[in-house]
Formats: C-alpha cells, structure tokens, sequence
C-alpha cells in the first residue's frame, strides 16, 4: 500500500500552530546545535594559535556565549520533548477513537471475518507508535535537513576536497538504509500481525474460559497459546536480526568514513594543505553530516513502528460498511411505525457460502401479528431475523417495512423499531441499571425500574445485595442465565420497539424461569409484531401462525391444529419432538 501521505498530515491539523511553534524550537536547536563546532575551531584555532595574552578574556566570553547557547538549547529541547510528545499523543488519540467509531460501523459480515484479539491488537498496539511518529516524523527531517545543509555548506568552506570524498559514502548509505528499511518494514508487519494472533488467542481462550475448565483443557489452551506465541517470538527475534544487520552496516560505513577522514585528513596536514585544528572541526561535523542521511532514509524503529502502524489503521479505515445509509434514506418515527412485514422474493447468500440460505421467499406479516418460525437446524429461522433489520444485505428481492423498503429506511431508525431477545443473553460489565439502560439511554430510573417490573426482574434485582447498582461482572456472569434473560427483557421493554423478535428466547431455562419469562415475553409482544423462532414445537401450540421453513423454503404454514391435521413436516417434527419427550 502506498503511504497515504495526505491523509497522515490531516491529523496535525486541530493542533497546527502549537505543532508549528514545536518545528520553530526544533529549527533553533539545529541552528544552535550548529555553531558548537565553530566555537570549538576558533578557540583551538583564532584563540590559542594566536596571541596568548589576550586568550583568556576570550575563551570566557566564548565560555559564556556557550553557556547561553547551552540554555537556548536546552529550553527548546525541553519545550520539543514535552509539546511535541503531548500532540504526537493527542493525534494518536484522535485516531484511536475515528478507529473505534469506525469499527463499530462496519456490518456483520466484517465480523463474521475478523477475530476480536486481531482488532484489539489493531485498536491497542497499532496506534502505540503513532504519537513518536507524529511528534518525530516532520521534526527530525526539518532538523536532519538543516543540520545535513548546515554542516555540508561549513566543511566545504574548510576543505572541498575532503569534503567531497566524504561526500561520496552517502549514496551508498543511503541505498542501504532503504534496502534496510523496506525489510525492516516487513518484518515490522509480520510482528504485528503474530502480536495480534496472540491477542486473538487470549481473547478467545478467556471468553470460553469457563468451557476450557469445564473439560479440564488448560494445558490444551496453554500449548494453543505457546505455539502463537513462539510465532510471535519468531518474528521478533528476525526483526531484531534484521535491525542488528541493518545497524553494523551503517557503523562499519560510518567507520570507514571516520577512517577515511582521519587518514586523507593527517596526509593533508603533512602536506600543510589542512591544520590541525580544521581537521578536529571536520571529524565534529562529520556525524552531523552523517546522522541525516542515516535517520533520514531509515527513520528509527519507533518510525517504523508508526507508519507500520498507520497502515495497518489505513486498511480498516478504507474498509467500507457493506450496509449503509442511502442518500435521503427515511427516517421512521418510531410511534409510527406499524409493524408490517413483507418478504418480496428474498433470496440470501452468506459471502462465502456458495449456495442461498433463503432462496425466493414470501411471506407476508400483518401489523401487530405474532408469528412463530419453527423447522429443522439450519433451515436459515436466525438468518431470515437477521434480514429484517439489515444485519446482512437480502442477495434479491426486498423486504418492506409498513410498505418501505428497508434499504430506504435510515439504519438506525430501522433497528431502533426492533427489540431482539436471544438465548444467549449479552450483558456489559457495569451495573444492572446501566444494562436495562442500554435500551434507551435517556431513560429515567423510574422508567428502568417500571421495565424491569414488566420484565418480572424487579423483585430479584431488590434482593440483590446492592439494588439495580449491583454490578453484574463480566458479561453478567453473577446472575444467573433466567436473571440475565429478565434484564435482557427489560432493556426491550424501554426499547418499548413495534417489532419483536425472539431467539429461542426461553429454551435454556429450568420450568419456573421460563414461566416467569414466558409471562414476560408475553406481556412484551403485546400490541408489536413479533417473530418468535421456536424449537420446541410445545411452547408456539396458540400462536396465531406458524411459519416451517425447512431448506427448500416455506413449507407449511397456519396454526398448530391445522398443521397437525396436514400431516406434513410440521406433523412430522412435532410427533419427533414428542417421541424424544416421552
Ligand atoms: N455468519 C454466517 N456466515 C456464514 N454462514 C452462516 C452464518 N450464519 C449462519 N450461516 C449458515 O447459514 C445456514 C442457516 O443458518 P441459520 O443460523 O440461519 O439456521 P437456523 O435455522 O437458525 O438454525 P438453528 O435452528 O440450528 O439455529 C447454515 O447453513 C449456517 O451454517
């Protein structure tokens, strides 16, 4: 990928004129950083050489030019160092954040390819050189430069000749730094990418934490874990390599340079065409000569690291929604929304699946109609839920909402109109309030605490040891899993959306969770539209419709009763259902 180069400047520019005022010190400490040298030569040169007499009163004054010079450096240096960093880190922040606001925004099927540890990685480590970068980048070529021109210009003045043999080394510096710095690069990426298999591999290893000591698989997580790990150490120790190889190549040029130097530079004194004192002027320069090209080409490894990092920000940030707003999408007034539901020959196909889950689908469901989806493991029951407020994109066809078509309907007021229930209950670490909360976030708690009591969850949120404050851990490990499901009941109820869909809402819990939650639920789908998907056949026998949808499509539908009396794949997995029962 070509360096975006625009797009890395845009982040200076909320903090332009303090950045600005940073390259201001550090073009002064370069200029000052420049003059050391001459006091150097003509103290050993104009002072000592000449009149010893009148030496002293001279070096003091130099002494003391030095001393503010000293100060005038010093207070830049400081000035750089603590701004500098302080904007580097500011704009490392800023794109952490445009990261993570990006990341929430891509669809599903993002995720469905990315690992969290890998984003993590990407959120975290990324960016974590970004600020040296930012703060270093522009500041060391404009020091470099000036200090390269500066002392290039000085030691022609003292001797051309040398200057020019001196001069000769640099391209060939400057064609290794680049070969160097081009693998370096790589080995950079590689390092990265491994960090973020590790990550990946903590993230997954402990959200299932309670599964791998369920089957006793510690030491199975531990050699999972040791082989991503090794490969991360891999990639480190062959950076390390290529950075030790890329360091001794540089030192033996500069050396010979040095060498160089000092050998031509003591035949020219023989040959009385340098003194002395030029050619300890000219060995003091050298490194400032040196050192730009060095930097320049290379950059250091924390350069590096940034700009490996920046690239890395780059292909998330050009990764587009696969689903989004469309120009003038509608907004619907949620008080308004009828709850209507039409399937217009749908036909869905996950990305890399080569075959349709849904395959020319239509069906039609009335405002305020509670239907229930029933069929074998598979069949597509979540997927066709999933279609209805765009978590994916149909493949053809369209689905209308209250006669809209919802690609036409902005995003956020389309999921706002849906309340999901799943079987597996997501909670966020924090208080039970803040859980409930999360359906509306401008709620009041007197509205959370009516929701919960719609929910059935007041009563055990009281005995709770510390109310709705109580914190429920991560992802609300401390409730129990009918606890987390009336929580996840409330948070819809202040939702309060016109369309429901339940997810096997109720199938994972003992008989009195679920006739306390199938009481919840029931007082929730009241006057919406809702969808309930249903595995076991015995709880959906009084639903006004039952949808079974099996591979080839919608099947069957009507009530229990007269699908009974059809005798077909309903009858058929109900009496399955019923055998496994008795
Ligand atoms: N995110 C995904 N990416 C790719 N394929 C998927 C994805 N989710 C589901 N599938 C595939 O789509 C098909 C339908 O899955 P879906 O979860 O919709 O079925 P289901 O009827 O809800 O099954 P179950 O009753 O077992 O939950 C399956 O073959 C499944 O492997």
């Amino acid at each position: 990928m070509d360096f975006p180069i625009k797009k890395f400047f845009s982040y200076y520019k909320p903090y332009a004129r303090l950045y600005l005022t940073v390259l201001a010190c550090a073009i002064i400490v370069s200029g000052v950083t420049l003059v050391f040298p001459l006091l150097v030569r003509y103290i050993t040169k104009d002072v000592l050489e000449g009149d010893l007499s009148v030496a002293l009163p001279k070096v003091y004054w130099i002494g003391a030019m030095m001393l503010i010079l000293v100060a005038i450096q010093n207070i830049g240096t400081y000035f750089v160092d603590y701004k500098g960093h302080e904007v580097g880190a500011r704009m490392e922040s800023d794109m952490r954040r445009e990261l993570f606001a990006h990341i929430q925004k891509l669809s599903f099927s993002f995720y469905d390819k990315e690992k969290t540890g890998q984003l993590m990685t990407r959120i975290t480590n990324d960016l974590l050189m970004l600020s040296e970068l930012y703060h270093h980048g522009p500041e060391d070529y404009i020091k470099y430069l000036i200090r390269f021109i500066g002392s290039f210009v000085i030691l022609f003045l003292i001797n051309a000749p040398l200057t020019l043999v001196t001069f000769c080394f640099l391209p060939l510096l400057g064609a290794l730094s680049l070969y160097f710095n081009k693998i370096e690069n790589r080995a950079l990426r590689r390092n990265k990418e491994r960090i973020g298999d590790v990550n990946a591999q903590v993230e997954d290893s402990l959200s299932g934490i309670r599964v791998v000591k369920s089957f006793a698989n510690e030491e199975y997580e531990i050699e999972k874990f040791s082989r991503e790990n090794n490969r991360f150490l891999e990639s480190r120790i062959e950076f390390y390599k290529v950075e030790a190889n890329f360091y001794n190549t540089v030192q033996t040029i500069i050396q010979l340079i040095t060498i160089t130097v000092v050998i031509i530079g003591s035949a020219s004194i023989v040959h009385n065409t340098l003194d002395l004192a030029d050619l300890i002027t000219f060995l003091l320069y050298i490194s400032y000569m040196i050192e730009p090209i060095q930097k320049l080409t290379h950059m250091s490894t924390q350069f590096q690291e940034g700009i490996t990092g920046f690239q890395r920000f780059m292909e998330i940030m050009n990764l587009k929604p696969s689903i989004e707003n469309e120009p003038n999408a509608v907004t619907l007034p949620m008080e308004e929304v009828r709850g209507e539901i039409e399937f217009k020959n749908v036909s869905f196909r996950y990305e890399d699946h080569s075959s349709h889950v849904l395959e020319n689908m239509s069906l039609h469901i009335r405002p305020g109609e509670y239907v229930a989806l029933v069929g074998p493991s598979g069949a597509g029951k979540t997927t066709f839920c999933s279609l209805i407020p765009r978590f994916y994109e149909v493949t053809n066809g369209e689905i209308l909402l209250d006669g809209e078509n919802i690609c036409r309907i902005d995003l956020q007021s389309l999921r706002r109109c849906i309340g999901i229930v799943q079987q597996d209950v997501y909670l966020f670490a924090g208080t039970i309030l803040e859980n409930i909360r999360y359906g509306n976030p401008g709620a009041s708690d007197e509205e959370i605490i009516k929701a919960a009591k719609h929910a059935n969850a007041h009563d055990f949120i009281m005995s709770l040891p510390n109310g709705y404050h109580t914190s429920i851990g991560q992802r609300g490990v401390k409730l129990s899993g009918g606890q987390k499901q009336r929580v996840s009941i409330a948070r819809v109820f202040l939702k309060n959306p016109p369309i429901l869909i339940l997810d096997e809402a109720t199938s994972a819990l003992d008989n009195e969770s679920e006739s306390i939650i199938k009481e919840s639920l029931e007082e929730l789908a009241k006057g919406r539209t809702t969808i309930v998907i249903a595995h076991r056949l015995s709880t959906i026998r009084n639903v006004q419709r039952i949808i079974v949808l099996t591979e080839d499509g919608i099947m069957e539908q009507g009530t229990h009763d007269s699908l009974l009396k059809r005798n077909g794949v309903y009858s058929h997995l109900y009496s399955r259902q019923f055998e496994t029962i008795t």
